[in-house]
């Protein structure tokens, strides 16, 4: 009888049933040990693409709330982007109700560092009503500190932009270095020593970013303005040097935590301080934010800086097909690359059939490549009767630049489409123009928003008189508001020529918007005044051909400024005595216009669109077919050259070996986004600033190519 057991046992049939059976209990196990592991104890979960991640991390906060009764207002939970957050937010009502979420603090970094700086930023320094400087503006405060170098720069036969710089500046802040940090020392090495051979130059020129970097520094604080990094460097000065400001936070959870740079990991350990509990997921095969400093180590770190911290892996894929999982898998893990990075190790399968191979096609060029995406989602979408529509596709590129032929290739086949972040709402001009009012209307002090606003519509004030008065408020020590301000009011004398009379009446149109902001008028109806006060829509009607599309956008930005402020954070009060300060709506408003994230908005019928999208932005995103062009080199890995201008301003100075990892990992990135059908697709020749150059196949796919998990076709 038992010799009987165990060859039933022993019988390859019963050993594959029991081992899918006794597989699927410990991957449930594992899922559920992610959720329920004690939540005193901090807690790393690592997962591959479509393992659900935010399905696990969304749990865990309900489990803590539901079962361990935490309070909600003592969780904090951090995602990338703000659409990562409202997706959280919305999986989050449905297990634990609205009243509850709304306590949890749910946002990026940047969005909560910003909330609490807001009410306790004079802890820091800070005036309360400081304004959040845009990527764009701290572009044009570089480009002004730039110039008086220009001469010494070019003698030295040094070429170097603002958008450089102001990367330069930015990873050096997400190091957490200082002006005084990168000044250079005899000997030195730096990030710039990459990017220039003699070590004079060198030298002079790190002298000259550090000149720069410094009073970049003195315009933000003089204009009472934050860039980005400074949120989060000031978020950490505030609840390093104030751990009270944290003391509410019993557990801190991170969403793509691979992605977090130097700075986040001290703010999350800043805000974990008085517990010590933190859970973070992540996938370190999908970090793809090398260039913006993000540091894979911080997992390493983790391990040292929360005792007993647990590393969980989810290893099931819910969401490709067999062989799209294979073929990203071989991809991701070709071993010559990692040999001297330590990659970690892990599993990733699917209970999904196997499903058609991946398809490679080669094209002689790309408007063949093209033209073959948009007959094939025609074909696709035809075979399918209807199961397929056009928002089930995506084409993901390696660079915006590469997106023309293909959208003039779906044009021409009437395909609908739509490009994912490229449209980035908050950097349209109408936006802008009507922030820069009420961004002036909250802080006098913000200059960029003075030389945007001060001119639109036209008030007849040229450049030389705008510099006059630049210079005159400076020499003064005081904004350029101020001095028109008191140059209307007749307290200081007036301009030659005289500014006194075109200025009066954009001194009116802010005194009215700031005495209507102080007495509490929501956003919207403000937006509505300001229009009407500087009659904004007959000056697009009469200098901008789409004026209609633009007008909309303020309509937009209206619908936008009445959910704004509905979706505040709460900041827990923690001095009552101490000056903390009330936020107004006009300056919960403003704070989510800076801080919303490209491709935030959406509209209704998107749905129903080919979705083009950099693989950067595709991230977290899934459709059931995906095509990747220009799968070669030159592209995957991209290398330095001329004709890529953006790629130049995201990749300055970085080595190249780290650069071809961080690409491999946006190729698997792109590759895991399908869940049926994927297309890599390349050609042999494409057009490079006007000239046709030939092109090979990637390594990271020739080299797959042998085992064969693709098709090539
Ligand atoms: N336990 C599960 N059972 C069935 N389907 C699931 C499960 N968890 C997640 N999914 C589905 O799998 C897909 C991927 O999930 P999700 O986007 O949360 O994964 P992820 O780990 O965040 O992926 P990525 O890192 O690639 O963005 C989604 O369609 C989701 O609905």
């Amino acid at each position: 009888m038992a010799e009987d057991l165990l060859k039933y046992l022993n019988s390859a049939q019963t050993r594959c049933v029991f081992q899918v059976a006794s597989c699927s209990i410990i991957r449930a196990l594992i899922y559920r040990t992610g959720v329920t592991h004690r939540p005193d104890f901090p807690l790393q979960i690592l997962a591959g693409p479509g393992s659900g991640k935010t399905k696990v991390l969304t749990s865990r906060i309900a489990y803590m709330i539901l079962h361990h009764g935490m309070d909600p207002s003592s969780i904090c939970a951090v995602t990338f982007t703000n659409k990562a957050a409202n997706e959280m937010r919305a999986r989050l009502v449905k297990l634990i109700g609205k009243d509850s979420v709304n306590k949890v603090k749910l946002g990026t970094f940047h969005a909560i560092c910003a909330l609490f700086l807001r009410k306790y930023g004079t802890s820091v320094g800070l005036d309360g009503n400081f304004t959040i400087c845009d990527s764009d503006e701290s572009k044009r405060i570089v480009t002004k500190l730039l110039k008086p170098y220009d001469d010494f720069l070019s003698s030295k036969d040094i070429q170097v932009n603002a958008a450089t710089l102001c990367s330069l500046i930015s990873r050096a802040k997400s190091k957490g270095e200082t002006p005084e940090d990168v000044v250079p020392r005899k000997g030195s090495r730096h990030v710039l020593s990459k990017a220039l051979s003699s070590n004079s130059t060198n030298e002079e020129f790190q002298r000259v970013f550090a000149e720069i970097y410094c009073d970049y520094e003195k315009t933000l604080r003089k204009s009472n303005s934050l860039d980005f990094d400074d949120l989060l460097l000031f978020g950490v000065r505030l609840f390093s040097q104030h751990p009270r400001y944290a003391a509410w936070c019993q557990h801190i959870l991170v969403d793509e935590f691979q992605d977090t740079n130097a700075v986040q990991y001290k703010l999350m350990c800043c805000i974990a301080d008085a517990s010590r509990c933190a859970t973070v997921v992540g996938d370190p095969d999908q970090s793809i934010y090398g260039w913006r400093s993000a540091d894979i180590t911080n997992l390493g770190k983790m391990q040292n800086d929360f005792p007993n911290v647990a590393q969980i892996m989810l290893e099931q894929n819910y969401r490709s097909a067999g062989s799209i999982l294979a073929t990203s898998l071989a991809i991701i893990s070709q071993g010559e690359l990692y040999r001297h990075t330590s990659r970690i190790a892990k599993t990733l399968h699917t209970d999904h059939p196997l499903g058609p191979l991946p398809m490679l096609r080669s094209f002689p060029t790309e408007h063949d490549e093209a033209a073959f995406i948009a007959w094939e989602i025609n074909r696709m979408i035809a075979q399918s009767g209807g199961m397929l529509g056009f928002g089930d596709f995506a084409v993901l590129l390696r660079f915006n630049a590469i997106s023309r032929t293909i959208e003039n290739a779906l044009r021409m086949e009437g395909i609908p489409n739509r490009m994912l972040g490229g449209h980035q709402f908050f950097e349209r001009a109408e936006i802008k123009d009507t922030l820069a009012y009420l961004q002036l209307a909250d802080n006098p002090h913000f200059e960029p928003a003075f030389s945007r606003a001060i001119n639109i519509p036209p008030r007849g004030i040229g450049d030389k008189s705008l510099g006059e008065i630049l210079s005159r408020a400076q020499k003064l020590g005081i904004s350029s508001l101020t001095l028109v301000e008191r140059i209307n009011d007749s307290i200081i004398p007036d301009l030659k020529p005289s500014v006194k009379r075109k200025v009066q009446s954009f001194v009116n149109v802010i005194r009215s918007l700031r005495s209507s902001a102080t007495d509490g008028m929501e956003p919207a109806q403000l937006i509505g005044k300001l229009v009407e006060l500087v009659g904004y829509q007959e000056y697009l009607k009469k200098s901008q051909p789409d004026w209609d599309t633009r007008w909309e956008n303020i309509q937009e930005l209206i619908n936008f400024a009445s959910d704004a402020t509905a979706d505040a954070l709460n900041v827990p009060v923690v001095d009552e005595d101490e000056s903390s300060l009330q936020d107004t709506p006009l300056r919960q408003f403003l704070q989510a216009s800076m801080l919303s994230s490209a491709g935030d908005q959406s509209n209704e019928n998107d749905d129903e669109k080919v979705s083009i999208a950099t693989c950067h932005a595709a991230k977290g995103l899934e459709w059931p077919v995906v095509f990747v062009p220009a799968v070669e080199h030159g592209t995957f890995p991209f290398y330095r050259s001329d004709d890529i201008h953006e790629e130049r301003q995201a990749y300055p100075f970085i080595h190249s070996s780290a650069l071809t990892r961080s690409i491999r990992r946006l190729l698997y990135v792109a590759c895991t986004r399908a869940q049926t059908s994927l297309y890599l697709t390349h050609t042999s020749k494409r057009k490079v600033a006007g000239v046709f150059k030939s092109r090979d196949l990637s390594e990271f796919i020739s080299k797959i190519c042998s085992n064969s998990p693709v098709r090539y076709v």
